[in-house]
């Protein structure tokens, strides 16, 4: 059963690969070669490619001597035919903790578990923001630093952003919107994070920068936002959607319009798929516990009898491919200190995320889409873009 399964990637892998199994026998005369070192691998891989591939490479019982980046290409467009969809009855175990109450704890561990891995480690391969979310490269020669500053001033762009103005942050990071937009407009900030160390890290950014008057920050869940007891006109989600989880895409929304002003603007900056369509197990085993990558019609649809009105769409699918391949490429240069500190299983589970992640939005699996809303019916908004988007050699 083996030979066939290889068969099937090798047909869609540039090259060929040529595969090594446990036993010693070899399959395939192609250019990449890929060494099963265990035979317990090879059972899982059966039994659930994905998640016995993903466990596999982690623990160093495969060795790709080529490209993985090529390997994994191949893999997703046979896994796009193949594999079924669990996420219905993850779904199901999701809604009756969250009747039973214990969602925003759930939730508050798994966003925990990732973002508090340390702040040390995202300042590896992260650009000196602080930004984990994808940048927007207009030239092939930017840096990421210049690449995530040109994301926020496109978003600043989007928003309208005028003296004056109330923006809410909702999943802010380590703060490189609410601590840079008042230095650019007068505007008061507010952000909200479910990481400790993220924030603390913007606490002691805004005493040393003296933004105390300027800008908060929260430890706090999205749901809990209306106890603030505030409302803002311009609101802004980078990156976090995806944590929301299937079904709860509503609940978000209905907060959001909550603590909105009628009249001002929402953007939400999310991957995405077109459709509904099978979620990665092992992403959400070893990475993202409780993520969900929403799909456009359930993202429209959760917004459905509240105040939102769609004023624009954006997909910016290869400025991820770009950017995951920026982060990855810094990561690689630290990769003696991950392991010291983290251990090979952990370096090689995030090389793979990053790597894997990257394919999914070169092979269009995955997307990054901008929505912008309006809180009611704004007919002043501009109607061009002020950007093309650059070709594709840009983004390689
Ligand atoms: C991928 S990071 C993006 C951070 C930042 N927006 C950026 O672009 O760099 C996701 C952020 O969402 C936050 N988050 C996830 N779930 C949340 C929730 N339920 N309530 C509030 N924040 C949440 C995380 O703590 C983290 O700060």
């Amino acid at each position: 059963m083996i030979d066939a399964l290889i068969e099937e990637v090798s047909k869609r892998t540039e090259g060929g690969l040529c595969v090594e199994l446990p036993d010693g026998r070899a399959i395939g005369n192609g250019t990449c070669r890929v060494r099963i070192k265990d035979s317990k691998a090879v059972r899982n891989i059966l039994r659930n490619p994905e998640m016995g591939f993903g466990e596999a490479y982690m623990k160093g019982d495969i060795e790709i001597n080529g490209d993985l980046e090529r390997f994994l290409i191949a893999c997703v467009s046979y896994l796009k035919e193949k594999e079924s969809d669990k996420s219905f009855r993850n779904s199901l175990i999701r809604n009756i903790l969250k009747v039973l109450g214990f969602l925003k704890f759930v939730e508050g561990k798994e966003v925990r578990k990732h973002y508090d891995l340390g702040n040390d480690f995202y300042s590896l391969w992260l650009d000196s923001s602080m930004t984990y979310s994808c940048a927007f490269f207009s030239s092939k020669d930017q840096s990421l630093e210049e690449a995530q500053a040109e994301k926020r001033s496109i978003i600043y762009e989007k928003l309208q952003l005028t003296d004056g103005d109330k923006l809410l942050d909702i999943g802010c990071g380590w703060g490189s919107i609410i601590l840079e937009v008042p230095k650019l407009y007068n505007i008061q900030t507010v952000g909200i994070t479910l990481s400790k160390n993220q924030y603390e890290y913007i606490k002691s950014k805004i005493e040393r920068e003296g933004l105390q008057d300027k800008v908060r920050v929260y430890l706090m869940h999205y749901e809990d936002l209306p106890s603030l007891g505030e409302k803002f006109n311009k609101v802004v989600s980078v990156g976090m959607f995806e944590h929301v989880g299937k079904g709860r895409h509503r609940t978000f929304f209905k907060v959001v319009d909550r603590i909105m002003d009628d009249g001002g603007l929402f953007l939400l900056h999310t991957i995405g798929k077109v459709l509904p369509e099978t979620q990665s197990q092992w992403i959400r085993k070893y990475i993202f516990p409780g993520g969900y990558i929403p799909a456009l019609t359930e993202i429209l649809q959760a917004t459905k009898g509240l105040g939102f009105n769609l004023i624009d769409i954006d997909n910016w699918r290869l400025h991820y491919y770009r950017t995951l391949k920026e982060w990855r490429k810094r990561f690689y240069q630290h990769r003696e200190k991950v392991i010291q500190k983290y251990g090979e299983e952990f370096f090689r589970m995030w090389e793979l995320y990053l790597t894997s992640s990257a394919v999914s939005f070169l092979t269009a699996s995955n997307h990054l889409f901008q929505l912008l809303f309006s809180k009611g019916v704004v007919n002043d908004y501009p109607i061009m873009k002020r950007y093309f988007l650059p070709a594709y050699e840009v983004l390689k």
